[in-house]
């Protein structure tokens, strides 16, 4: 099992356990009977457009049930027990607009922690200090709207960090920022999340990962160390780019 470090302790990677997990929309089958057990603190998900990444991702948040089979993230079944599953995975989305639903910045981040059941005042607490752990305490009251795309991404982070998940999906969620607000957002990861599985067309933002899986056609094609399957993976590609998209339809 990985360790990942983080500013403030030594935190056991998170175990994602896949059982014979199917899922279909619409009669067309996007995750095909997919097993899967791994327990890293960074981990890259990659793949063609179409291949499966975010419905993979969705699952493994408990947002969608598979139809057949279990996602077990640390012993939690995420589908099924919701309320735990909210304490244990958080997902970071490409648009930060999916997301936000309050329309001032403490509102969004205590909102979270109500959730998980703390009370009115511990939760407004709770985002206060993660408002001055970020530096960003002068966003107390501050209206979503009056903020840029890149400071909504941090709203977002911010809300899923201060729920404290043993893992954090990223589906390309910093697509669109600028490099230096990029740098910014990982290091800010880097720092306090235990586990975190991103997914991105980027190989080059997966370089530092221990574990790389790669998605085709709604399977797992390669799951292993991230260097190598990079590097296969960049090679398939590079073969592949006058071959069509990798689209299940
Ligand atoms: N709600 C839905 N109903 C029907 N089909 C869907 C639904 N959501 C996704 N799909 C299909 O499932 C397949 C996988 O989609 P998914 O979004 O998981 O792929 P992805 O690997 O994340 O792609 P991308 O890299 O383009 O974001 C695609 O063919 C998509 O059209």
């Amino acid at each position: 099992m990985q360790i990942a470090q983080t500013a403030s302790t030594t935190v056991p990677a998170a175990r994602i356990t896949l059982e014979g997990v199917s899922f279909s929309r619409d009669g067309r089958v996007l995750i095909h009977d997919t097993s899967l057990e791994v327990s890293d603190a960074r981990i890259g998900l990659v793949g063609r457009n179409g291949s499966g990444k975010t419905t993979l991702a969705r699952l493994l948040a408990g947002l969608i049930r598979p139809d057949s089979g279990r996602v077990l993230i640390n012993g939690v079944d995420v589908a099924r027990d919701r309320r735990a599953a909210i304490r244990t995975v958080g997902i970071l989305f490409q648009n930060p607009d999916h997301q936000i639903i309050f329309p001032t910045v403490d509102e969004e981040l205590a909102f979270g922690l109500r959730q998980i059941g703390q009370t009115k005042q511990v939760a407004e607490e709770g985002a206060q200090q993660m408002l001055a752990r970020f530096g960003k305490s002068h966003w107390q009251g501050r209206a979503v709207a009056t903020l840029s795309q890149g400071q909504r991404h941090l709203v977002c982070l911010m809300a899923v960090l201060a729920m404290e998940p043993a893992l954090i999906i990223l589906d390309e969620p910093f697509t669109g920022l600028d490099i230096p607000t990029m740098r910014q957002m990982h290091r800010y990861l880097a720092q306090v999340a235990p586990s975190v599985l991103q997914i991105t067309h980027d190989p080059a933002a997966l370089s530092a990962y221990d574990r790389v899986i790669w998605m085709e056609k709604g399977a797992v094609m390669e799951n292993g160390p991230a260097e190598p399957v990079l590097m296969r993976y960049e090679a398939a590609m590079a073969e592949a780019q006058d071959a069509g998209p990798d689209i299940l339809d």
